[in-house]
């Protein structure tokens, strides 16, 4: 489906001398520096996988997405999606992929969404029944029926999003990029946006590319990441595994029956576990551990032998924590 071989692109950049004379001399000597925003990476994404794609910012994401949807020319390497060099057939390709930039639009700000949706009919060519049936089902799924007919200048942020991926679905493109789409939306719009991405991608088998910033995204729709920093990827591969290998400590928290004037470490978690004192409450017992030293059934089953225990909660490690330290490692 995405094919991608030793993919780069670097930017000219030109060097300005500072003050008046250094803006008169760049008018006729210019020099050049180079950027390396995407170097030499390669990945394949099959038909129907949802793949996030994140990094830091400036790491090369938006440059690699513009390379896959043809919007730029690569400096070297070859790129493959639906069969087609994307920056070669441009309009071919464009009929084969959808596009939801969280910062821009492809609705008419002045027109009605259902204007504009009529007009991505006559564009992509889509039969009236399949137009009418995606239609009715997409505004169902994201229920926009009321904002249909109301200029689009006149909608929330959240109800234009919702809006925006209609518009990027409704010709059934194999292959949707999604770039920081749920960017500045609240938590219900959030959630409403991903079960419809989920949604596409089981019922139509939609390849879904995501970039984005909002690690909870990452979590609730990528079975695989790929993670980019200056330009190369750092990590490539299932998101349980990465979880599982960077996975440092696990914390458990039991909420005691009783207040305890002191509160002891059950003898057999010694040097097994570290005991993270919670200010001002005497019925808390927060024990952090390492899961290749001790399992969480056992830390369990140790407390409960000597404490009465009202609730257990289980912190598992946040992606965030470990995006950050594959980030820092670089590897
Ligand atoms: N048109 C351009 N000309 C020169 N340099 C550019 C251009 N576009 C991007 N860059 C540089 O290339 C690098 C990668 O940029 P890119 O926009 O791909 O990053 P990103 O991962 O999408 O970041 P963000 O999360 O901030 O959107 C950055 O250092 C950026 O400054």
């Amino acid at each position: 489906m995405i094919e991608v071989r030793g993919l780069s692109k670097h930017y000219r950049i030109a060097k300005r001398k500072q003050g008046l004379l250094g803006a008169i001399q760049g008018l006729f000597i210019r020099k050049y520096t180079s950027k390396k925003a995407v170097d030499d990476i390669s990945f394949t994404i099959a038909s129907g996988e949802v793949v996030g794609y994140i990094g830091s910012n400036g790491a090369g994401k938006s440059t690699t997405i513009k390379m896959l949807s043809g919007i730029l020319t690569p400096t070297s390497g070859d790129v493959l999606v639906n069969g087609i060099v994307p920056y070669r057939e441009r309009q071919k390709n464009a009929k084969k992929i959808g596009a939801v930039f969280g910062q821009r639009t492809q609705l008419m700000w002045d027109l009605a969404p259902r204007e504009s949706y009529d007009l991505l009919k006559h564009i992509y060519q889509i039969p009236e029944a399949i137009y009418q049936k995606n239609l009715h089902e997409m505004t169902e799924k994201l229920q926009l029926h009321s904002l249909l007919d109301i200029p689009v200048r006149q909608l929330s942020l959240g109800q234009k999003m919702r809006c925006e991926f209609v518009a990027a679905f409704l010709h059934d493109p194999a292959v949707v990029y999604l770039d920081e789409p749920t960017i500045g939306l609240d938590v219900a719009a959030k959630s409403r946006i991903r079960s419809f991405i989920k949604q596409m991608n089981e019922e139509k088998g939609t390849t879904i590319i995501l970039t984005t910033h909002d690690m909870q995204d990452i979590e609730e729709l990528c079975r695989r990441i790929i993670i980019i920093d200056n330009g190369q990827i750092l990590y490539d591969g299932d998101l349980h595994a990465v979880k599982n290998s960077f996975l440092h400590e696990h914390v458990i928290s039991f909420e005691l029956d009783e207040e305890k004037e002191e509160i002891l470490i059950p003898g057999e978690l010694e040097g097994l576990v570290t005991y993270i004192p919670e200010e001002g409450n005497s019925n808390k017992l927060t024990l952090s551990f390492h899961p290749e030293t001790i399992s969480a059934a056992q830390v369990i089953a140790a407390v409960l032998h000597h404490y009465r225990v009202r609730d257990v909660s289980i912190a598992e490690p946040k992606i965030e924590s470990i995006v950050q330290e594959i980030y820092e490692r670089g590897a």
